[in-house]
């Protein structure tokens, strides 16, 4: 159990809150200026990343106060509950363990005294022998034929994990094409039957709770159009496996348990690429891609598990964020990654942290008086820039941002990849020191402008900066990295919600909008009015009756 502790009643806070006045009236071009060895002060080297955490408003007076927060609120004391296994996820009475599915130490771990280890040992090694057979086409389809696809039917943490991991780590694709249904539309499974053979494709129902509807719904109507092409059940253990906690639904739904792969509730659906759920992505990259993929979010949670609170990524990631959060006032987060095969990064990481941290709730029943969880969101540079970096350079909300880049493209066609890494560069920099009237003036006076053109032209031009960034930049998106750059966010979001003194591994939120619509479900099915609802969502479902007749 996490200790209750309201972040705003400790010296700390309110030494941040004083500090805060005093920072806003500096800029982070003024610390540039006063601090050469700035860069060396505010940047840490993980293995093949690089951490630069310079071009933020803060200096060492601000990292003090806030690792002083950081103690005031026994993070510390957190982090170690988390890796022994406490039930630090108390509203569902579990304990909080992805980092065991990724221990490759294979040191004991102990749930309610038993070492889940072995367990987790030997569904890898389910998962290996299983990867091995399809990839060397010892497991065949109803007619005899190798995979060749692989459709992953889950939705939530279930799906945007495997997604964004094989899309991200195209380059090491092993010859089978993954596929992902999500949405209960049906526009989702149709489109991907059209592209995949019965004959040779391998359905994934991916769900912890095997009870969930729109998965529930995808994986009947796949199995449905598979029997059409294969006619007989009996072929469907051929075609079908199981991503679950939950034994008896996954056979009530008709899988053998032999090609199950199971996980357990220890494992938040938003954590669990790391267990089966990884299955699609081992299938895509290769078994041994998938143990470098946990390799690296090893390394991280030996890192954030033992290193020093001031030189610890993910909890300097997790301050610096707060910082802006709760004494600026920033509502939101961009993650920008220059890598276009991180084009999923963003949306992945809008679950891992809104669905984690967006709670007004404290971990003692209280309503919150600040703020909690960002909104995340972004897109892969350089596609942003032409489209929203306007507002984050000249609007009048205060958006810190994360730059993610690789030095070494996979794909180093032409000049493509400097000019790529050339706009990361320039974008930090544009964000952190702007330019100035004056500057703007001594151009357009250079470009020939007049003087009342100049007088109207400028203000347009200039550029504030003083807009913060962090930068990771490593050296190549391979498997390893990527499990590091997950699980520093991973645990950014952990540390920041115990910070703030919230429970980030529930997600009670999601349950009203479920439960609602199981009850609308009957109501569209005849041609009643409904009258059960407010005015608006009666009007609604009746409208649409009307419509869809
Ligand atoms: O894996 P399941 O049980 O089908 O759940 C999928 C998703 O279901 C949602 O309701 C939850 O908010 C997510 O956290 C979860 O990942």
């Amino acid at each position: 159990m996490l200790q209750a502790i309201n972040p705003t009643q400790t010296a700390a806070w309110k030494a941040l809150s004083d500090h805060a006045e005093q920072m806003k009236k500096t800029d982070i071009a003024a610390l540039f200026a006063n601090d050469a060895a700035r860069f060396d002060k505010f940047s840490l080297q993980f293995h093949d990343i690089l951490f630069d955490y310079s071009k933020n408003l803060l200096t060492e007076e601000t990292l003090t106060k806030l690792l002083a927060l950081a103690e005031q609120t026994e993070l510390k004391d957190a982090i170690d509950k988390m890796f022994a296994g406490d039930e630090i996820n108390a509203t569902e009475g579990r304990a909080v363990l992805h980092v065991a599915l990724r221990n490759r130490s294979n040191t004991p771990v102990l749930v309610d005294g038993e070492d889940v280890m072995p367990a987790v040992n030997k569904e890898l090694a389910k998962m290996k022998a299983f990867c091995e057979k399809v990839h060397s086409g010892e497991w065949k389809g109803y007619t005899g034929k190798a995979i060749t696809d692989v459709v992953n039917i889950g939705i939530g943490g279930s799906d945007l994990g495997p997604v964004m991991v094989t899309e991200a780590l195209k380059p090491y694709w092993k010859g089978i094409t993954p596929h992902f249904v999500s949405n209960v539309d049906g526009t989702h499974i149709v489109e991907t039957l059209k592209k995949v053979d019965p004959e040779t494709t391998l359905f994934l129902i991916a769900s912890k709770t095997f009870t969930t509807q729109e998965t529930m719904t995808n994986a009947h109507s796949a199995r449905d159009w598979f029997l059409k092409a294969a006619g007989d059940e009996a072929h469907v253990a051929k075609h079908f496996a199981a991503l679950s906690t939950n034994q008896k639904s996954v056979e009530a739904f008709g899988i053998d348990s032999a090609n199950m792969f199971e996980f357990w509730d220890w494992v938040g659906g938003r954590y669990s690429l790391w267990s089966a759920i990884g299955l699609s992505i081992a299938l895509t990259v290769g078994y041994d891609n998938f143990e470098q993929l946990l390799q690296g979010a090893h390394d991280v949670d030996q890192h954030f598990a033992t290193a020093e609170m001031d030189k610890n990524v993910p909890v300097l990631m997790a301050l610096v964020g707060l910082w802006y959060g709760n004494f600026f006032g920033a509502d939101s987060e961009a993650i920008l990654p220059y890598d276009q095969y991180m084009h999923r990064f963003s949306a992945y990481f809008q679950q891992g942290n809104m669905e984690s941290n967006g709670k007004y709730v404290t971990r003692d029943g209280e309503a919150v008086d600040y703020q909690t969880g960002p909104i995340i969101w972004g897109e892969p540079g350089t596609n942003g820039q032409h489209a929203f970096y306007q507002l984050i350079h000249q609007g009048t909300k205060l958006i810190p941002c994360d730059f993610l880049a690789p030095a070494v493209s996979h794909n180093p066609i032409g000049d493509h990849h400097p000019k790529l890494l050339a706009n990361f560069f320039a974008q930090t920099e544009a964000l952190a020191f702007g330019k100035d009237r004056a500057t703007v003036e001594a151009e357009l006076k250079a470009a020939g402008k007049s003087d009342a053109e100049i007088a109207e032209l400028a203000p347009h031009k200039v550029f504030l900066g003083n807009r913060p960034t962090n930068s990771m930049l490593f050296k190549q998106l391979d498997a390893r990295t990527l499990g590091q750059l997950l699980a520093f966010y991973e645990h950014k979001i952990f540390a920041q919600g115990v910070i703030w003194n919230i429970f980030s591994f529930d997600q009670w939120g999601v349950e009203l909008g479920k439960q609602l619509a199981n009850q609308i479900l009957p109501e569209l099915t005849n041609d009643d009015a409904v009258s059960s609802h407010d005015s608006s969502t009666n009007g609604l479902i009746n409208a649409y009756k009307a419509m869809a007749k």
